[in-house]
């Protein structure tokens, strides 16, 4: 998908557009299949018409009307059915609409998103079914109902999130967080570069921050985006520039490193799945970042652990932009006095933290200032982790402390934050890699194509420490060869 047809499709998801945005996503030939393979939801209607169809312009409020509660950020159910549409009148996108067979406007189809992406009409028991009567939007909404054995109504429009709400007894709920966990690390990169927050100071962090990613960070697609961005990175926001200028045009979102995705192009999608709120503004992304840094944690080995320590109270410290948060945060985080030694210790560090933070946060609560539908807990409940509990706290006993099984409760983090956390999304990754699934090292290899690798800040600190497991350690010395291989070639020239 080209970055001008990617933004169109956020723009409409996110209808962040000056004008009325449609809430159905308009595809085409080009981001057709790329869209549809990405998409997280587990269904998708595509809607064939052609622009100059009288009763296609017609039929739009009805179909917009559905969409409105499937897609955009203010779905009352998000991530369930991606809806959208191809205009069959577009030259470009003629082939498209004969290979499925696109008889008259509007036509409908249902099915699971990837099964529209080579899609054969020949194929037998397919699972792309026609809806042969959505001819108004109470008729479409009333045939998904029947799908989905859902109850869907309009009624729902209030923003209401009442299917995402918090389940203790589903820990499947946080195999979509994945998704967030991208769109975290998207937003505190856009925020990084829109609110000018590299400075000389604060650049070898970043800098670190982007050796863990591009390490242990879930998704595939953010390791690969945190490479590119860490090879090009002496290039594009060289420290000599900071030094002359501490907000230089170049390290912002105005300058080259503006035009990275750290998490390729379909992110950030403008909602948020496991970490959506009951209202607009609360949860987002400081859920999604906390999902990060457990997801992180849970991945380090131990000889990293106390560099994942400081690298991670860095982090916060320097780029996240809540104020009491970060230099909270920076309390707990000055008041460890030894170095980490196990990678177990760091993770359930920050998972006490992060408890600490919600205990805090239960008191202010109670003034109305949180998410009345996520209130704060101490994590995990019990329903969600019994053996986590040493000794079950009895209801008179409620203010006592609790007695954790702290072998039980990294046990549980690892397998929270680590195999659940990408269950789907490894299906994903395989289905999208046709079946073959490469080698992580070999996916970075071909991400970081940069033909002269700058031997500054980046590669320094990366190739001194090699800090971050050998995955990176490979990577690092990956870059240090071509770096060579190119001056190198230079020299023979
Ligand atoms: C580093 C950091 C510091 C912050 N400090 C403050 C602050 O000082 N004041 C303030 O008002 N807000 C602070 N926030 C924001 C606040 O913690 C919440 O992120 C926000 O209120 C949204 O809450 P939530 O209900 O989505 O759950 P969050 O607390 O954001 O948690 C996200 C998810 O993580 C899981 N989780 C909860 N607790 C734990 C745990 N102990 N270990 C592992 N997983 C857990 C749950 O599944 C939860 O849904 C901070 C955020 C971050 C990232």
């Amino acid at each position: 998908v080209s970055n001008g047809s990617q933004r169109g499709i956020l723009r409409a998801i996110s209808g962040q557009d000056g004008e009325k945005p449609d809430f159905a996503v308009e595809l085409n030939a080009t981001n057709f299949d790329s869209v549809l393979k990405e998409t997280p939801a587990p269904y998708a209607i595509v809607e064939f018409f052609a622009h100059w169809c009288p009763a296609c312009r017609n039929y739009k409020p009805q179909y917009e009307k559905v969409a409105k509660l499937f897609n955009g950020a203010d779905a009352s159910h998000p991530g369930i059915i991606l809806m959208t549409r191809v205009d069959c009148a577009l030259t470009i996108n003629s082939n498209l609409c004969d290979k499925f067979s696109v008889k008259y406007y509007p036509m409908l189809l249902w099915g699971p998103p990837k099964k529209f992406v080579g899609w054969d009409p020949k194929q037998e028991n397919s699972e792309i079914l026609t809806i042969e009567r959505g001819r108004t939007a109470d008729i479409l909404l009333g045939w998904i109902n029947k799908q989905l054995g859902s109850s869907y109504g309009f009624d729902d429009e209030k923003y209401e999130n009442e299917h995402l709400q918090r389940n203790f007894s589903d820990p499947g709920q946080i195999a979509k967080a994945i998704y967030d966990v991208e769109e975290a690390t998207s937003t505190a990169f856009g925020i990084i570069l829109d609110q000018r927050m590299i400075k000389s100071e604060t650049r070898a962090s970043l800098i670190k921050f982007l050796q863990f990613l591009v390490a242990h960070h879930p998704s595939k697609r953010c390791r690969k985006g945190s490479a590119d961005i860490l090879v090009d990175f002496d290039n594009l926001c060289p420290s000599d520039i900071l030094l002359a200028n501490n907000e230089a045009d170049s390290c912002s979102k105005k300058g080259t490193l503006g035009n990275y995705q750290i998490c390729g192009e379909e992110v950030p999608r403008g909602y948020w799945m496991y970490c959506r709120g009951s209202k607009n503004d609360t949860r987002g992304f400081s859920c999604g970042l906390w999902v990060l840094l457990h997801s992180l944690s849970v991945r380090v080995e131990d000889g990293e652990s106390d560099l994942a320590f400081r690298t991670t109270c860095d982090f916060i410290y320097n780029f996240f932009v809540c104020e009491e948060c970060r230099q909270h945060f920076h309390g707990m985080c000055s008041s460890v006095s030894s170095p980490f030694k196990k990678a177990r210790d760091f993770a359930l560090w920050l998972w006490s933290a992060h408890n600490q933070v919600n205990e805090r946060l239960m008191k202010d609560e109670s003034l109305g200032t949180g998410d009345p539908e996520f209130p704060k807990v101490t994590w995990p409940p019990k329903q969600l982790c019994p053996s986590c509990y040493l000794n079950p706290r009895k209801t008179s006993d409620e203010n006592s402390k609790i007695d954790w099984n702290e072998n039980e409760v990294f046990k549980f983090l690892v397998s929270y934050y680590g195999k659940e956390l990408v269950n789907l999304y490894k299906d994903k990754e395989l289905q999208a890699g046709g079946g073959t699934e490469k080698t992580v090292n070999e996916e970075l290899v071909a991400s970081t194509n940069a033909v002269v690798v700058p031997l500054g800040a980046a590669l320094a600190i990366a190739v001194a420490s090699c800090a971050f497991g050998a995955l990176a350690c490979f990577w690092r010395s990956q870059q240090k060869n071509r770096k060579y291989k190119h001056l190198y070639s230079l020299k023979n020239i």
